[in-house]
């Protein structure tokens, strides 16, 4: 992926020591299409005003999505509202991480860089990538362009993302949580 501009390079990443994200033995292969992790996730499920994300395995361990951005998910007239730009980023990382390493995990943090307005009726192509694993923290990044996987750099994303066990979602969310991941054809498999 390209540098940053020097004006917004900011600390290192991963901010900690961390091992090489060796990918899942059962990790699609490239060029697989990835399934809807959730069918009501606001991210890629079937959501009205969701974001109808999808997302591709492609080489090199990097998970391609598209988030096409529509009238319902304007901030300002004509321009995708930013909170859901980060969103996009959260569900492409989020991605990334599940399907290459498949630990189930959350984002404990998630910062973003808006280089360029992303405007109504454009379609932002995201790569993002585990960049290292420290334990049960796992470390991704990604970047969005506009309108093309060569388009201009828009947005840029890095987050941590904590592995978790099934219980945090039966616990914290829904007791039928894993029950309706698996309702989902191809999912969460505990
Ligand atoms: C399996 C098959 C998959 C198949 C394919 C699936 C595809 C799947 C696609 C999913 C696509 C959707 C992607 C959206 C994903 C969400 O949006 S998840 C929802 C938003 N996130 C949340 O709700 C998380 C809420 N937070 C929490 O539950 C807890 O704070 C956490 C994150 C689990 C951590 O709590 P904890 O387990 O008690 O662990 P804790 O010791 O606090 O933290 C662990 C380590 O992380 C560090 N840490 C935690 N938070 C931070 C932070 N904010 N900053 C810095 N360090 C931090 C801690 O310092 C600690 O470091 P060490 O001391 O170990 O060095």
């Amino acid at each position: 992926m390209s540098e940053a501009p020097r004006s917004r390079r900011s600390t290192p990443w991963p901010p900690v020591d961390t091992e090489s994200p060796a990918p899942h033995p059962d990790a699609p292969r490239p060029g697989t299409k990835l399934a809807v992790h959730y069918d009501q996730c606001f991210g890629c499920g079937d959501v009205e005003g969701g974001l109808h994300m999808r997302s591709t395995m492609g080489e090199h361990a990097l998970v391609h999505s598209q988030f096409a951005v529509t009238e319902a998910h304007q901030g300002a007239p004509g321009l995708a509202h930013g909170g859901l730009l980060a969103c996009a980023f959260d569900e492409a990382l989020g991605s990334a991480v599940g399907n290459l390493l498949r630990r189930p995990a959350v984002t404990g943090k998630l910062e973003t860089d808006f280089l360029r307005p992303v405007p109504v009726g454009s379609t932002l192509f995201i790569t993002a990538k585990v960049d290292g694993v420290a334990g049960r923290k796992l470390y991704a990044s990604a970047e969005g362009r506009l309108g093309a996987e060569d388009g201009s750099v828009a947005v840029r994303a890095r987050a941590l993302f904590v592995e978790v066990g099934f219980e945090h979602f039966t616990t914290h969310g829904d007791p039928d949580a894993l029950t309706k991941f698996r309702q989902t054809p191809d999912q969460i498999n505990p």
